[in-house]
Formats: structure tokens, sequence, C-alpha cells
């Protein structure tokens, strides 16, 4: 039996069913603390909302929204907030549960929560968006709050988002709280280097990772699955770093260049039709021809389970960095590990951003903001600290990157939650 929550029925290969197995694989390595286990295996709230607005053309749609806490045990909730289809209550809490151990593996002072809406914000006008996150921002507005839940961007949601959300909360209790949510534009208390921080952080634990394997950047041939605010902020970084981009893929298409994409060129064209797909200064591939491309680097930055088992088999990269959230299935990790190709989990990898939202809500509480080269300073140090021990703990008992940074992170969770006393 994966679950015995009665509202979420999670198969071994779906997000929840994964987190729950990643969470077993760790137990062995918690000491006494392992009796306790059981709270990650709950969230602590899940709040399911009806979004309904007055679309264009005069009818009225209706939207199904979540917001799940899973952890509060060191801190305020804290994570993105995603606008997709696909997105589903499971899905959240699993989100929210990879928040718990990434805010507890860079040693943040915060719990875990996510947030979705089962939405294609590309099919709405700019004023149906509005009004869907002002409607969702009022209805999840009873559970968050500067000191309760903090609220970030992830997929289809950026800093305008953040905007409209800050706005309405700061409606709703009568007083402007720019710490409500992180994420926001520059005017409105947002930090500086937050839009590229998920992708700096990637890289730096890429180039840590890459290091201790003895790959060197220079020419070293890169892959990345998804160019949004992760996949292409990563991507810019290995350029100047001076590997070459050689295969990318997005919804609108996959492109391969065996000499590396100019990035100069390639910006514009995705700015301009909102994908890779159609981009000139490359041949267009089969999708599932990704997986095949010869690479020394995969960075999956797109949705959740991509890769599979039968996709582990062929992938050739010696190294992979998780910049999108749960992008492998338990048995696609049994696979690389199995072959020797080392995973920097999106636990640690893409934890760049959130450590960055962690920089913005401090800022906003003192109103004083700091220049852009101290935030990327402190950045690189919390993530290459945090590799470092995650590192020390996989040596130690020798487990995967995946297992230590869930020993590292889960052993904080639940000591915090014993010296607080809130066990019977
Ligand atoms: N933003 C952040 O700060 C953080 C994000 N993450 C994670 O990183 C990942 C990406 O997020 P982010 O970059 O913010 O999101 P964006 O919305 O900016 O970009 C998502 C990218 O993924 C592509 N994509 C979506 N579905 C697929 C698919 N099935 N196959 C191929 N490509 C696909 C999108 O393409 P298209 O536009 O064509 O649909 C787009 O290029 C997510 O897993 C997110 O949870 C993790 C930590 C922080
Ligand atoms: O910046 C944040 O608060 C959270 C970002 C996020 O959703 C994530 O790390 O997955």
């Amino acid at each position: 039996m994966i679950s015995n929550l009665s509202f979420v029925t999670p198969t071994p290969d779906s997000p929840w069913g994964t987190y729950l197995m990643q969470v077993d694989r760790v137990t062995p390595y918690l000491g006494h603390l392992a009796r306790w286990v059981e709270t990650l295996k709950r969230p602590k709230r899940a709040l399911i909302v009806d979004i309904p607005i007055e679309l264009d053309d005069g009818t009225v749609a209706h939207y199904e929204g979540y917001r799940v806490q899973h952890n509060m045990s060191r801190g305020p909730g804290k994570g993105g907030v995603r606008y997709h289809p696909d997105v589903t209550l499971e899905e959240v809490m699993a989100l929210s549960a990879w928040m718990s151990v990434k805010n507890a593996a860079v040693n943040l002072p915060y719990g875990g929560a996510k947030g979705g809406i089962r939405v294609d914000p590309k099919k709405l006008s700019n004023k149906e968006l509005e009004k869907l996150t002002r409607r969702y921002t009022s209805e999840i507005g009873f559970i968050i709050g500067p000191q309760q839940d903090i609220p970030a961007p992830d997929v289809n949601t950026n800093g305008q988002i953040m905007a409209w959300m800050m706005d309405t909360y700061s409606m709703n209790v009568g007083a402007t709280a720019t710490g409500v949510v992180t994420g926001k534009p520059i005017h409105l208390g947002g930090s500086l280097g937050r839009v590229k921080a998920t992708g700096r952080g990637v890289f730096v634990t890429g180039r840590e990772a890459a290091r201790r394997i003895g790959l060197d950047l220079q020419g070293a041939r890169v892959a990345v699955q998804g160019f949004g605010n992760v996949g292409s902020a990563a991507g810019e970084l290995f350029v100047q770093a001076g590997a070459k981009i050689v295969a990318i893929q997005d919804h609108s298409g996959t492109i391969f260049n065996d000499k590396g994409f100019d990035l100069a060129e390639l910006m514009p064209h995705v700015r301009a039709t909102g994908g890779v797909g159609g981009f000139k200064g490359g041949e267009k591939m089969n999708a599932e021809e990704f997986w095949d491309v010869k690479c020394d680097i995969l960075i999956p930055a797109a949705l959740e389970g991509q890769i599979t088992a039968e996709r582990a088999r062929r992938i050739t990269a010696k190294l992979v960095l998780e910049g999108a959230n749960g992008p492998t299935l338990g048995s696609g990790d049994d696979v690389l590990s199995d072959r020797g190709i080392l995973v920097v989990p999106d636990v640690i990898c893409n934890a760049g951003g959130v450590t960055v939202s962690y920089f913005e809500w401090v800022q906003d509480f003192s109103s004083f903001f700091w220049t852009e080269d101290e935030i990327n300073v402190r950045l690189d140090k919390i993530m290459v600290d945090a590799l470092k021990r995650i590192w020390a703990v996989a040596d130690e008992h020798k487990i995967t990157l995946r297992t230590a940074t869930f020993a590292v992170a889960c052993e904080r969770i639940l000591i915090a939650r014993e010296e607080r006393g809130l066990y019977p």
C-alpha cells in the first residue's frame, strides 16, 4: 500500500507516489527520528478552491485551484504557484512536500507549500489571467501571509502574477504586505537576481558536481528540456562557462545543433514566438530522439516524470541536473544510478530560486535592498555549502545524492518537530 490517505490514489510513477518512495528510502538513515517519519507522508493542510471568473465574451468559467501546506515545523510554508491544465491535487501535494525537503536541505527557515490552478493560461487574455489570479488569491487568502505561507512563481507564473497576488492580499488585509509573495517585480519589493536564481543554482551545483567527476565544462555538450525561466537561465550560464548547448526541447519542438546554439540568436526567437520550435539556427528532431542525443550534461527543466526507466537506459550524459521538480521516476533513478550516471536531485539542484526568494522576504522585512552581486555571492555560498554537506552524507553511507539530500533535510524537519513538542 502506497498511502492510506483517502483523497489521493498515488501510483509508483505518480508524483506523490514518487515522493513517498523517496521518503521510504531515507527512513533507514534517520536513526531515532524514523519513528516519526509518517508525519512526512501526510500534508498538514490541503485546500481546494473553486475559482469562477467572467471571461471576456461574457460567459462564466470555473477553475480548480489548490494550496497545499505540507509541513510548517521549521517556519512558514514556502513554495510556488503553478498554472497548467494538468495540475492536480496529488501533484501539488508532491510539489509541496519536495519544497519541505528543499527548504530544509539548504537550511532556510521555512516549511514547504505549493499551489496551482488547473488552467491553460495561454488560452486566457491578460484581463482574464488577472481576474483568475485575484480570485485565487482571495480564496486562499486566509491560509497565506508573510508569516504563514509565502507563494512565488513556478511554471507559467511570473512577476506580474505575483504583483496581482500581492495587491489582492494587501487590499484584503488593508495594508501593503510585500512579504506575502516573492518573485515580485523590482519596484514592488522584488529582489535583484530572483528571475535567474533557479537557473543559477542549477549551474552552481552542476559546476561543483562536474568538478567532482572530472568533467571539464569547456566544450561540454549540454541538452536542456524546458527552455523557460529555469532551463534558459541555466543554459546561458553553462554557455558562459564554455559549454555548448546541443539540444533543446520544449512544447513547441525539439532542436539540435552539433556545434552548439548561438543563444544571442535563439533567445530573441523564443521571446518572439514563445518557444524554440521553428528556430533556423539548428535542425528539427523528433521529440523522443532528444533522450538519445550525445551529451555530457542533461538538464530536465520542464515537468515531472520525464526520465522513465526506458529513457534512462538511453541517456548518454554523465551528469543529470534536475532543474525541474520531480523529473525522474523512481525506476528511472535506479537505472541512472546502476549505470553510474550522477544525478544532482531537484531538492538541491533547483533550490537557488527559493533561496533568493528567502533573500527577497528578508529584504522586504528590513526595507533594505542588496545589490545583485551581494545576492549572487550569498546564493553561491549557500548552494556550495549545502551540496558539500550532502555529499559528505552520501559518501559516509554510500547512498545517492537524492537519498543523502533527503537524509539531511528530513532530519532537520523531524528534529524541529520533536523540539517543538508536537508529538504526543
Ligand atoms: N521558476 C522557479 O523559480 C522554479 C522552477 N522550478 C521547476 O522548474 C521547472 C520549470 O519551471 P519554469 O522554468 O519556472 O517554468 P516556465 O513556465 O518558465 O517554463 C517551463 C518550460 O517547460 C516547457 N515544457 C512544459 N511541458 C513540457 C513538456 N511536456 N515537454 C517539453 N517541454 C515542456 C515549457 O515549454 P512551453 O512554453 O512550450 O510549454 C517551458 O519551456 C518546473 O518543474 C518547476 O517546478 C524549480 C524551482 C524553482
Ligand atoms: O521561490 C519560491 O518560493 C519557490 C520556488 C518553487 O516553487 C520551487 O523551488 O519549486
